[in-house]
């Protein structure tokens, strides 16, 4: 059975605002991109790497991630995060559709191998795989400033990456969903949610180390995670 990551690279880092896309910062002096290919190039559960990087970077990516041996490639994306992953999957079209596919936002450099572990496991009995963590605030809905919902803290979860599904699946999906004119999504479990109501989406334990690098904030937060994961 074949596997294969896709590291989404594909973003500009606007948030950030370091006048580059954020996945070529350092943090314990490595690119957040190489830390994050590195997981899945370390994992012995994954075949191969696919890495979705911004326009006027692939050339910068691919040096970057050529000490990987398992990066098949490294393809243009898109202007949003869901046309990069459309990207991923048209890199995608020779493999089969019960090929499991994890989609992990380069973003994460922490991910651990034993959240790689639990996608994929789960991916033995299920479609669509998420990676979840408990919120320790209270989310609620708003609309107009005001409160419109506030839906039971212990029903909800943050989602991280990476998102795994059965190739044949997570096509299927796009598949709908490029036949939207409306389709916006912040993730890809949120395609299979919405085109393909009918396909449960597991869940299984995501890590707090996992953060999504997306503010000058979180580049503090991250040197100190680097720091730490060095000395265990
Ligand atoms: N067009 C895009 C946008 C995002 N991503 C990737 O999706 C992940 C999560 O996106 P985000 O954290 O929003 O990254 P950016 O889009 O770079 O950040 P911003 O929204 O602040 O511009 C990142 O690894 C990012 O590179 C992508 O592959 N293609
Ligand atoms: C996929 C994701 O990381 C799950 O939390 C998140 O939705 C990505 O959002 P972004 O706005 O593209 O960073």
């Amino acid at each position: 059975m074949r596997t294969v990551a896709v590291v989404l690279a594909g973003g500009i880092g606007q948030r950030m605002g370091a006048g580059r896309p954020k996945q070529f910062l350092e943090v314990g002096g490595r690119p957040i991109l190489s830390l994050a290919v590195a997981a899945f190039d370390a994992h012995p559960g994954v075949d191969a790497v696919v890495v979705v990087m911004a326009a006027g970077h692939l050339r910068a990516a691919a040096a970057l991630t050529a000490p990987y041996g398992k990066v098949a490639a490294v393809v243009e994306g898109g202007d949003t995060r869901t046309a990069s992953t459309v990207a991923a999957l048209t890199a995608l079209a020779d493999e089969p559709a019960d090929a499991k596919v994890l989609f992990h936002d380069a973003a994460r450099p922490f991910v651990d191998a034993a959240t790689i572990d639990r996608v994929l496991a789960a991916l033995d009995d299920a479609d669509a795989v998420a990676v979840g963590v408990p919120s320790a605030d209270t989310i609620v809905e708003i609309a107009d400033g005001t409160v419109a919902a506030m839906p039971a803290r212990h029903t909800l979860v943050r989602f991280q990456t990476p998102q795994g599904f059965r190739l044949g699946v997570i096509r299927a999906a796009y598949d709908r969903a490029l036949a939207d004119p409306a389709l916006h999504a912040t993730d890809d479990c949120g395609i299979v949610h919405r085109y393909l109501p009918d396909v449960p989406i597991r869940v299984v334990a995501g890590d707090e180390r996992n953060l999504k690098v997306t503010h000058p904030l979180d580049i503090v937060i991250a040197e100190h995670l680097a720091t730490e994961t060095e000395t265990v």
